[in-house]
C-alpha cells in the first residue's frame, strides 16, 4: 500500500502521529509531493490513500471512497489559498490570472468564485508556483499551502483575496479543500491494513487537537520560520472534520463546479464504513 502525504503544514496533523515504522513493517511506503501530484498519482493507481484535492474526489468519486472524519476545511479564512491581484476582484473581466499548479480544488474553486459570485470573465493560465514571477508576467496569481504562506509575508500593495472567506460570505457553509480517500480496491485488496491506515489518521488529529497543535507547530517552526503565535492561529483556523455541514458544503462546491462545466457529473459522496 502506498500512503499519498501532501507536502504542506496545513495537513500535518493527520499524519503527524502515524506510526511509520510499524506501516512500514507491514510494506506500507509513503510518497510526499504537492496536491496535483499526489491526486494524480493516486488516479494513476500508483497511490492507494491519502489527502487528495476535494476537487479530484468529485472527478473520481465513481473509484474513490471517503475516510469519514477527515477533511481539510475551513469556515471562513484558510489564511493559505490566496489570490493576489493587481486590480480588485470585480474588475478583472478580461484580465490574466495565473494558477498554480499545484492545485485542483482551489483552481477550480476561483473559477466558481470570479464566474458565480463576481459575474467576471477572466482568463486562466497554469504556471509553477512562483509569486515575482506570477506577478511579472500576469494581472493576478493564485497560490495555496506554504507557497501561500510565503508569498503573503511579502504581499506588498497588492489586493489580497482569501478563498476560504469568500465561500463562507457567499455561501454560509464551509469550504473543503481536501479530503482523505482511498481507491475502492483497497477495501477488498487490504481491508484490516486500510481501516488502521484510516484510525491511525483520526487518532493521530485529534491528538494534536488535544495537544493545541503545540508539537506540531514547534515543528513547523523550524521548516518554515515565522512566529509561534502565527502557527497557532493557522492550524486552529482550518477545519478537520468531516460533518454534515462538510458534506453540504462539498455537495455545493460539486453542484456549482458542475453549473461552471469543470465537472462533468455531479459526484455522490461515499464514505468508509469500518468492519
Ligand atoms: C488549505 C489548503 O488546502 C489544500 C488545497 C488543495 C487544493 O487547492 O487542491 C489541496 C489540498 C489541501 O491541503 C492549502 O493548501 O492552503
Amino acid at each position: 500500500m502506498n500512503i499519498g502525504e501532501i507536502s504542506y503544514t496545513n495537513i500535518i496533523p493527520l499524519y503527524y502521529y502515524l506510526d511509520r515504522e510499524r506501516l512500514m513493517d507491514q510494506g506500507v511506503t509513503i510518497t510526499h509531493a504537492v496536491p496535483s501530484k499526489i491526486n494524480s498519482l493516486m488516479e494513476k493507481q500508483l497511490v492507494d490513500i491519502g489527502g487528495i484535492s476535494s476537487f479530484s474526489y468529485g472527478k473520481n468519486a465513481e473509484n474513490y471512497s471517503l475516510v469519514p472524519d477527515l477533511s481539510v476545511s475551513s469556515f471562513g479564512r484558510v489564511n493559505s489559498i490566496f489570490l493576489f491581484s493587481k486590480y480588485k476582484i470585480d474588475e478583472l473581466g478580461g484580465k490574466r490570472i495565473a494558477l498554480t499548479s499545484s492545485s485542483e480544488t482551489s483552481v477550480a474553486l476561483l473559477k466558481i468564485i470570479l464566474d458565480r459570485f463576481f459575474r467576471v470573465e477572466s482568463s486562466f493560465q497554469v504556471e509553477t508556483p512562483n509569486f515575482e514571477k506570477m506577478l511579472g508576467n500576469y494581472d493576478a496569481c493564485l497560490l495555496i499551502g506554504d507557497d501561500a504562506i510565503a508569498a503573503f509575508r511579502k504581499r506588498g500593495t497588492y489586493h489580497v483575496y482569501d478563498l476560504g472567506e469568500i465561500w463562507y460570505q457567499q455561501t454560509g457553509l464551509p469550504m473543503i479543500f481536501a479530503v482523505m480517500a482511498y481507491r475502492n480496491e483497497m477495501e477488498t485488496q487490504k481491508g484490516s491494513l486500510l481501516s488502521y491506515v484510516g484510525k491511525s489518521m483520526i487518532e493521530s488529529k485529534e491528538r494534536c487537537q488535544r495537544e493545541n497543535f503545540v508539537p506540531v507547530i514547534e515543528r513547523v517552526l523550524t521548516q518554515h520560520g515565522g512566529t509561534f503565535e502565527f502557527w497557532e492561529s493557522y492550524f486552529n483556523g482550518l477545519n478537520y472534520q468531516f460533518s454534515g455541514e462538510h458534506e453540504k458544503g462539498l455537495n455545493l462546491y460539486f453542484q456549482l463546479a458542475v453549473e461552471c462545466g469543470l465537472l462533468k457529473t455531479m459526484p455522490s459522496i461515499l464514505k468508509f464504513s469500518y468492519k
